[in-house]
């Protein structure tokens, strides 16, 4: 799964890149103009593998991970900007959610692009760009459609019909300043433009980038939106926090007067966002954490382990992570009744500790 984290220049893109993925990408006070990616994939913090890593002793801890690609600024400028550079938007249309970086610190010796600190103009500039690009392929694609569909057999018609109509209902929304995301589309309708990877379609996390003496307080940002969230952060002091080892990072934030960092919140969000969960699996060898969508059956989480699990699939053997933790052992657990056996279509929930039985 991959997170494009995007935003206006200079908003600290980078800076929070550096933040989440402990890296150390080349930050500047003026814009980089940069259309190389950075690239990094981090581990989803989940305070339970090392709970469970305690309880097995296991050779190996493995975190769920998800990927933040850093790509150069936006705009912000909408239509009259020419539209995003192509390369660009390659890289947005193939992610999986967006993370927008708001520049919400003040600092006047690194420029703002259009002058002064405003992060609800500038989540709406964005956003509009954002639009502007998924209104253009609309309709680019309504116009070879309403070429195309006279001269169509029957049943092609009405596929390239359906798709018209809801193509010209996105574009009404888009009009209106309504992102893709927020629209309840269903299943089909939702197959069926899976594959413009429309940029509103995307969840989206606003990161307003907040500066040092905020933190304690940050300024309230409204997104209140479907498939949306907010979570502020300080990139700047974050990016420093990212750089120490556990021992120095306690007394940096005991200094800062913050008990976590707000780098594990942002990805914990990301995560979420993107509509994952993690079933557990705990043995002598590996404590591990597994991504799976929420809603996920049984059959077909076993097999994100290994498709022969999925195949010879016999059942699952599930004890939910706090029932294992209150009896202290699977032993206990078992003794009190807590194990279950779980066929096929049980749909796994968020820490369940999964052990499939299977047959090939
Ligand atoms: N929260 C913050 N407080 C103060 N300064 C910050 C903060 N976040 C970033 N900066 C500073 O802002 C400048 C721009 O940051 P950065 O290079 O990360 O932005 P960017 O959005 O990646 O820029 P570009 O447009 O070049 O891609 C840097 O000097 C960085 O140290």
């Amino acid at each position: 799964m991959k997170i494009a984290i995007i935003g206006l220049a200079n908003s600290g893109k980078t800076t929070v890149f550096n933040a989440l993925t402990r890296g150390h990408a080349e930050t500047a006070a003026y814009s980089s103009g940069q259309l190389e990616p950075n690239l990094a994939t981090v581990k989803v913090p989940d305070p339970r593998l090392e709970v469970l890593a305690q309880m097995f002793k296991p050779r190996k801890v493995t975190y769920a991970d998800v990927q933040y690609v850093d790509i150069g600024g936006l705009s912000g400028s909408g239509r009259s900007g020419g539209g995003l550079p192509p390369v660009l938007l390659n890289y947005i249309a193939s992610a999986d959610a967006l993370l927008h970086v708001v520049r919400a610190f003040d600092d006047p010796t690194v420029p703002h692009p259009n002058g002064s600190i405003d992060p609800q103009r500038d989540i709406a500039a964005v956003d509009l760009e954002l639009a502007f690009s998924d209104l253009s392929i609309i309709e680019r694609r309504l116009n070879r459609l309403n070429a195309e569909i006279p001269k169509l057999p029957a049943k092609e018609k009405e596929q390239r019909t359906a798709e018209r109509d809801l193509l010209q209902r996105l574009r009404e929304a888009l009009e209106g300043e309504v992102p893709i995301r927020t629209l309840e589309l269903t299943d089909d309708e939702a197959r069926m433009i899976r594959g413009y990877q429309f940029l509103t379609a995307k969840p989206l996390l606003i990161v307003p980038n907040i500066g040092e003496a905020e933190i304690a307080n940050p300024p309230h940002i409204a997104y209140p939106h479907r498939k949306s969230a907010v979570e502020p952060i300080c990139g700047k002091i974050e990016a420093e926090l990212a750089q120490l080892d556990d021992a120095e990072a306690r007394v940096f934030m005991d200094d800062l007067g913050i008990t976590a960092p707000a780098r594990d919140r942002v990805i914990a969000a990301s995560y979420q966002l993107l509509g994952l969960i993690s079933f557990l699996t705990a043995g002598p060898d590996e404590v591990r954490a597994w991504p799976i969508p929420r809603g996920t059956p049984a059959v077909e989480a076993a097999g994100v382990i290994h498709s022969d699990i999925q195949r010879g699939f016999i059942r699952a053997e599930i004890v939910a992570y706090h029932d294992l933790i209150a009896a202290g052992s699977m032993y206990e657990a078992k003794k009190a009744g807590h194990v279950r056996m779980e066929g096929k279509q049980y749909i796994i929930q968020d820490g369940d500790i999964c052990h499939f039985l299977f047959n090939v």
